[in-house]
């Protein structure tokens, strides 16, 4: 599928009705979650054929994408009922074939899932310290090649030191920075937290 396309039928994905904010529940939008998939495809072949967990799926955004770039098997996890509950529909509506597990992402690392590659946009941590941590840790646990995972500029030293110190990082490297829109979700944001600056990057096991 062309990366056109594949923008287009993101953009179509119905989305959090009433997002959480205690959970960070904001979309990836369509322009950003189609140029990170498709460059972890057509840059790195880590998605069509492979097994791929979206962590913290919420509506589905980027497991629907990984199904349309033809990966073999997607699978995502979301605490939030109602979000798997929205994605499911977003699948059926494509008819993509996506399992869906309801859980505490952090309870992942004590499982024995295995994948191929993980994909997440994480909570930033904004609202509980460390979130966007816990999500790489248990990434890194259960990918067996790649891991592309959206992370505040702010942290760029402190995530790459602790992806390749502290959590087994094999390689740690940003791809490229982009603007996060927050503006239109959370309208009590302080004016300076609506825009803010995030890395999309590549971790290898
Ligand atoms: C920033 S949103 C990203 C949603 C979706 N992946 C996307 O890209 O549009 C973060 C998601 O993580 C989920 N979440 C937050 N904490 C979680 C946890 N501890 N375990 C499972 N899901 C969690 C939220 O419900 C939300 O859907």
């Amino acid at each position: 599928m062309k990366l056109k396309q594949l923008e287009s039928e993101l953009g179509h994905l119905v989305q959090f009705q009433s997002p959480k904010i205690e959970l960070e529940q904001y979309p990836t939008g369509a322009h950003i979650a189609s140029r990170m998939m498709y460059m972890a495809e057509s840059n790195f072949g880590d998605i069509c054929g492979k097994s791929i967990a979206d962590l913290g799926c919420g509506c589905g955004t980027l497991g629907v994408a990984a199904s349309l770039l033809d990966a073999s098997y997607v699978i995502g996890f979301d605490q939030d009922l109602a979000a798997l509950d929205t994605a499911q529909e977003n699948c059926r509506d494509l008819e993509i074939d996506m399992d869906f597990v309801q859980c505490d992402v952090k309870s992942l690392g004590l499982t024995r899932i295995s994948v191929d590659t993980v994909v997440m946009n994480p909570p930033f941590g904004t609202r509980r310290k460390g979130a966007d941590m816990e999500f790489l840790s248990v990434a890194l646990k259960i990918a067996r090649t790649a891991i592309y995972s959206l992370h505040k500029s702010s942290t760029r030293q402190h995530v790459k030191r602790a992806a390749l110190q502290d959590l087994g990082a094999k390689t740690a490297e940003v791809l490229f920075e982009l603007r996060f829109d927050l503006k239109s979700l959370y309208k009590f944001h302080k004016k300076q937290e609506l825009d803010i600056a995030v890395d999309l990057w590549r971790f290898t096991v």
